[in-house]
């Protein structure tokens, strides 16, 4: 990679970096061969802090000593001019007003929050599965009033999200369209944020409902394994009839788990007869992301770890696997009902969440897009 090579690193900012997501982009980037944290930022609570004051650290290894007393500034484009990326982990509640704002002052946007996902020009992109959708880009560009030359938002998915789609895209890979899905999450607390559930609510509990969790997953993974195609109107992220029709129903549950989202998911493949369990394990293991062959640092070697084992994978034995950036299935066998199922395990807040905006950067910083 060009920048590292010069011994020259581009300089980054994190918004929301007091967070949850903040947090861990804050630990990978501390020690990151493309990126040096530049700049922070956070709501006015923590704005005029340094760093260690104005955050509730909760990572298992210390306050990087490079942030520990850089200043907390208000999310404000002024603030982060001279950094080449922005990482996003804002609240959904702002991030859309302050990342649109930063695109507009030409700034490169990698967003974790949802407000941008659906947005036709906004790629969605889990940098396992969809890097192709960085096509959109000159359009989003083109289309912005005025027109951007360097700015632009990529988002990455859902983490519940993130966790199907890699199995579901190396299936599609290797045996043609999956016809119908069926998702049910079992979903770490951290995944809404800190401080979270109440104590009370989740210990000895599993509560069956996340607010607006089964629509996200059943409409991003349409967006993200839907392709890119050329239509009369320009390009376009989520044109159904480009693909086979794909029915996926998903049912969401938070359990007492801190890291770590599982999904048990059936499926059926349009192909008839569908493969066997056997091939299954063997596409998925083989299956490679464009990111690892393009040499992104933070991509891992292992996209999609499958495990023999009986009882795995399991949150707390398999989420730092890798660092948390590829995903774990097991128990891939045969469905009575559909044709096959398995369990994935992601980390939601690695691959579902900073891994994934740090793997696009990475990406696109290789590809020409950031300068
Ligand atoms: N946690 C996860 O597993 C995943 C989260 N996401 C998404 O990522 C985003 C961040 O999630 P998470 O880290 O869990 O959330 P947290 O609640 O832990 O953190 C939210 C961050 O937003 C900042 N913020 C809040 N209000 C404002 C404001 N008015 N102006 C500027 N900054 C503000 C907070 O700053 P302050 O400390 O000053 O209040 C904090 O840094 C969300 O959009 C979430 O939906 C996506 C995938 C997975
Ligand atoms: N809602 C997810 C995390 C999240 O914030 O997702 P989203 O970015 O899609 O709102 C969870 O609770 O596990």
């Amino acid at each position: 990679m060009h920048n590292s090579q010069e011994g020259r690193k581009l300089k980054v900012g994190v918004l929301g970096a007091t967070g949850t997501v903040g947090q861990r982009f804050i630990a990978l980037l501390s020690e990151h061969p493309y990126f040096v944290i530049h700049a922070l930022g956070a709501s006015q609570r923590s704005a005029g802090k340094p760093y260690s004051k104005a955050v509730t650290w909760k990572q298992t290894r210390p306050i990087p000593s490079a942030v520990r007393e850089m200043p907390v500034h208000e999310c404000k484009p002024e603030y982060f001019a001279s950094c080449s990326v922005v990482f996003s982990g804002l609240d959904a509640e702002v991030a859309g007003d302050i990342e649109s704002a930063f695109r507009a002052a030409e700034l490169v946007v990698f967003s974790n929050a949802k407000n941008f996902r659906r947005d036709p020009n906004v790629p969605l992109i889990v940098p396992l599965v969809n890097t192709s959708h960085f096509s959109l880009i000159p359009q989003q560009r083109s289309l912005h009033s005025p027109p951007l030359k360097k700015g632009f938002i990529v988002t990455n998915a859902n983490c519940s999200t993130t966790a199907v789609v890699v199995p579901l895209a190396a299936l599609e890979k290797a045996f043609g369209p999956i016809e119908s899905c069926m998702i049910t999450t079992m979903q770490a607390i951290s995944g809404a944020g800190y401080p979270g559930l109440p104590s009370l609510d989740i210990l000895d509990n599993v509560v069956p409902y996340i607010s607006g969790e089964e629509e996200k997953i059943e409409w991003e993974t349409l967006k993200i394994l839907g392709g890119v195609t050329e239509t009369d109107e320009g390009l376009k992220a989520f044109d159904m009839h480009a693909r086979h029709p794909f029915r996926i129903s998903a049912s969401c549950n938070r359990v007492a788990v801190v890291e770590g989202h599982t999904e048990c998911v059936s499926l059926r493949f349009a192909r008839r007869p569908p493969p066997s369990p056997q091939q299954v394990r063997e596409a998925l293991a083989n299956y490679t992301s464009d990111a690892y062959a393009l040499g992104c640092p933070s991509a891992p070697r292992h996209t999609i770890f499958v495990h023999e084992e009986p009882d795995r994978p399991q949150p707390r034995l398999d989420r730092d696997f890798q660092q948390g950036a590829g995903v774990c299935v097991g128990r891939v066998r045969q469905c009575r009902v559909l044709d096959i199922k398995f369990v994935v395990m992601a980390n939601n807040v690695a691959i579902g969440a900073a891994t994934s905006s740090i793997i696009n950067a990475e990406f696109a910083v290789n590809k020409g897009l950031i300068t």
